[in-house]
């Protein structure tokens, strides 16, 4: 997202989507996202919502309460630590990094999309997509995904693109918006499989994996 109050809204009006991501939020910034998110619902783009490092600090906390208040969030996509967080869960957050069991988290993630009318997303080895009906597991990508900061944060920005594209292409394509997400998983970890192939160490694979996305185009 735009991060400057001053055109945060205006240039929501050109994306068709709109991602916000708590990674580096300041008191500014959060408003900026909520001037920008409020035009987004208006003009129904679909936002979505990456509560990077939400539970490692107060702020983190109120900052992601007061955007779940304000705006209607389409897609929301956490690792587990910060999705039970976002549920009202026993949550451990080191940093923006999930730490900690999370034996439940098909429960909490489906509470929270009913809670949020939401299709939410938790990120691990085993990604997560649910709705408030129904729960998809998707067991691929490598786990040098995990091991490069930010994976996360590019998953989101792929959600927003596949949401858009559903949106824009709705009659060709007839995808709901919880399939548009799931195939956005889906091939965001292919191309980390791909990208494993040809690089072991994270910071070749952090180079391999980002040519992997492109060779989608
Ligand atoms: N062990 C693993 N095996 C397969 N894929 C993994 C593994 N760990 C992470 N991933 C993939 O990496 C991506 C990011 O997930 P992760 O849970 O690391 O997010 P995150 O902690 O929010 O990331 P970051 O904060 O670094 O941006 C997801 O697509 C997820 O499927
Ligand atoms: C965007 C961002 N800012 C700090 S860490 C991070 C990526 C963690 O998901």
């Amino acid at each position: 997202m735009a991060p400057a109050i001053e055109e945060s809204a205006q240039m929501v009006e050109n994306a068709a989507a709109l991602v916000l991501n708590l990674g580096t939020i300041s008191s500014r910034q959060l408003d900026s996202m909520l001037k920008a998110g409020k035009r987004a619902n208006e003009l129904q783009i679909p936002i979505v919502l990456d509560p990077v490092g939400v539970g490692a600090s107060k702020y983190r906390g109120e900052a992601a309460q007061k955007i779940l208040s304000e705006l209607k969030i389409a897609i929301i996509k956490g690792n587990k630590a910060e999705i039970s967080f976002l549920a009202g869960k026993s949550a451990e957050v080191l940093g923006v990094e999930s730490i900690g069991e999370y034996t439940e988290i098909n429960t909490t993630a489906t509470e929270l999309a009913q809670k949020l009318e939401a299709v939410v997303v938790v990120s691990s080895e085993v990604d997560l997509i649910c709705d408030s009906s129904q729960i998809k597991e998707i067991k691929r990508g490598n786990p040098l995904m995990g091991e490069v900061v930010g994976t996360g944060c590019m998953l989101a920005s792929s959600l927003g693109v596949f949401a858009a594209a559903a949106e824009a292409e709705a009659e060709a394509l007839n995808l709901s918006l919880f399939e548009a997400v799931q195939t956005a998983v889906y091939y965001y970890s292919l191309a980390g499989e791909k990208a494993a192939k040809k690089a072991k160490t994270p910071a070749k694979f952090k180079l391999e994996f980002m040519d992997q996305i492109y060779l989608y185009k």
